[in-house]
């Protein structure tokens, strides 16, 4: 197990967005976080890397709480929204600069790219252009390859296929299911049910912020959702 979080409450003014009693996920699983805007997937995902605090409970990551040490920081790589960036560099410097904290050469890096250069389209590297000068859906590929070049163990992706063209959709499942192993365990939160059920072994459902479903994903499970959904 690499996750196990206990009795974990967040309320912003009086409302509860997060109440999880108890809920553990095995290294190796590949896990979509699903629910209706507001559900409380990404403020599950900034606990889980310390960006809020919640109001109780605890997230251990490989046993220990990720608000009280930084271990988790050494195999877990994330990527949320736009903030993740730095806006005034060019997509090469901040892929250097994300493979120096983590003992990559500049040479390394942009060997390592070479792999995404289908998935980049010929739209993010060699442009001379800023971070910020990007298309949200460009802006969004920058942030998921730097998470990814980075190996982790652990790997978070708040709603990856949003603003992506279908085919860089296509291709992003593609490279989560290449990377599926014994070692990397995956979470990613999605609104695109089909996605998500293609590419996870097990998918959570949350309703303000509590879980609604549990399941490990089989030749039903879209179906189901669907059914849930359309209540
Ligand atoms: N900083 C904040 N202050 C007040 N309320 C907040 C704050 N952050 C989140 N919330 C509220 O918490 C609830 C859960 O939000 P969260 O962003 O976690 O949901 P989500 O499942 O990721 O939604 P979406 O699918 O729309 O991205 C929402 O009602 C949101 O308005």
């Amino acid at each position: 197990m690499i996750i196990e979080i206990n009795k974990l409450k967040k309320t912003y003014a009086g409302r509860t967005v997060t109440d999880i009693e108890q809920l553990t996920i095995g290294a190796g699983e590949t896990v979509g976080v699903i629910g209706n805007n507001g559900a409380g997937k990404t403020t599950l995902f900034r606990m889980l890397l310390d960006l809020i605090r919640p109001d109780s409970g605890e997230i251990l990551s490989k046993g220990k709480n990720v608000a009280d040490n930084d271990q988790w920081k050494q195999y877990t790589a994330s990527y949320l929204d736009e903030g993740f960036l730095i806006d005034y560099l060019t997509p090469e410097e901040y892929f250097i600069f994300i493979g120096s904290l983590h003992q990559m050469k500049s040479r390394e890096v942009m060997d390592y790219l070479h792999r995404y250069e289908e998935f980049f389209n010929a739209e993010i590297l060699d442009r001379g252009k800023y971070i910020r000068d990007f298309s949200k859906g460009n802006q969004n590929k920058i942030g998921i390859t730097a998470a990814l070049m980075q190996q982790p163990e652990l790997l978070v992706l708040d709603e990856p296929f949003a603003n992506l063209d279908p085919t860089t959709q296509i291709r992003l499942k593609a490279n989560i299911k290449s990377l599926k192993s014994g070692t990397l365990t995956t979470l990613i939160s999605s609104h695109d049910l089909n996605h998500v059920t293609d590419v996870c072994d097990r998918i959570i459902l949350f309703e303000k912020g509590r879980v609604i479903k549990d399941i490990y994903t089989n030749e039903n499970t879209l179906e189901e959702l669907e059914a849930y959904f359309s209540q």
